[in-house]
């Protein structure tokens, strides 16, 4: 079966909590040659938040994806491609495994057609994401490969995202992971801030998502990052 993240390279993550560089606008953040935007954080996303990066977003070609945070947060838009919805799989405890997914199904009626799962490694302990599912990030590159393993293999997962939100991660690892799949697209997201950091992390994985960078820096910085995506 083929998706359409099959041919990605590059993801720019908006977090609807931060603002934009000065003088930018939404018409520029999607002309940065990204193969898809995410919507998504962590701490302080409201779905009038949400609403705000779809609908400033919606007229432009670029694939559009929400990754809510909870089930308050998911908007019903025609604007968007689908839903990425994060399940951890190293968190503290089943909330953000199962829990949160299985209120959301209860409450609402879900476009399944439209919705899909990223199976989150945490990495980086002092992301807000972290604290927030009391992720147990003191993982080898060994642990890394199997919950990879058991993600796609066990759980059908079809995207695994390693996820080291603020930091940039640890290549072997992240190679570990990328080594333990066979047909899952491997996500890596965490501290990309340059082409060249771009260019090494792409070698190792299948997709780059770059976060704080357009928020840090701006458009310019992130297409920079796409250039070092799609020549690795
Ligand atoms: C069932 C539904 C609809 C939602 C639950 C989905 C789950 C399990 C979420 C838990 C993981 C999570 C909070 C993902 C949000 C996306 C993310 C990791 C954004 C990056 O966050 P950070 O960069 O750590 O946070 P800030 O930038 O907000 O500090
Ligand atoms: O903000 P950064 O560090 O680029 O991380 C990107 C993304 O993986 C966050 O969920
Ligand atoms: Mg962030």
């Amino acid at each position: 079966m083929s998706h359409p993240w099959d041919d990605w390279d590059h993801v720019l993550k908006v977090d609807p909590d931060k603002d934009l560089c000065d003088g930018e606008t939404f018409e520029d953040v999607c002309r940065t040659g990204t193969d898809a935007i995410e919507i998504g954080g962590t701490l302080d996303v409201t779905a009038e938040k949400m609403t705000r990066v779809i609908d400033a977003a919606a007229e432009y070609d670029v694939p559009l994806y929400q990754e809510p945070s909870n089930p308050g947060v998911v908007i019903d838009s025609p604007a968007l491609d689908g839903y990425l919805i994060p399940t951890v799989f190293n968190a503290g405890g089943p909330f953000w495994i199962t829990g949160a997914h299985k209120e959301w199904v209860r409450i609402d009626d879900l476009d399944w057609d439209r919705t899909h799962t990223e199976a989150y490694i945490v990495m980086n302990p002092d992301a807000s994401v972290a604290e927030l599912t009391d992720a147990n990030c003191d993982l080898t590159a060994d642990d890394v490969a199997a919950y990879a393993k058991v993600a796609e293999r066990m759980f059908g997962q079809e995207i695994v995202y390693l996820e080291y939100s603020g930091t940039f991660g640890d290549t072997g690892k992240v190679a570990a992971a990328g080594d333990a799949l066979d047909d899952a697209t491997l996500f890596y997201g965490g501290g990309i801030s340059d082409y060249e950091s771009a260019n090494e992390m792409a070698a190792h994985s299948d997709v780059i998502v770059v976060g704080d960078l357009l928020h840090d820096e701006g458009v310019d910085a992130v297409r920079e990052t796409v250039r070092g995506a799609k020549d690795a």
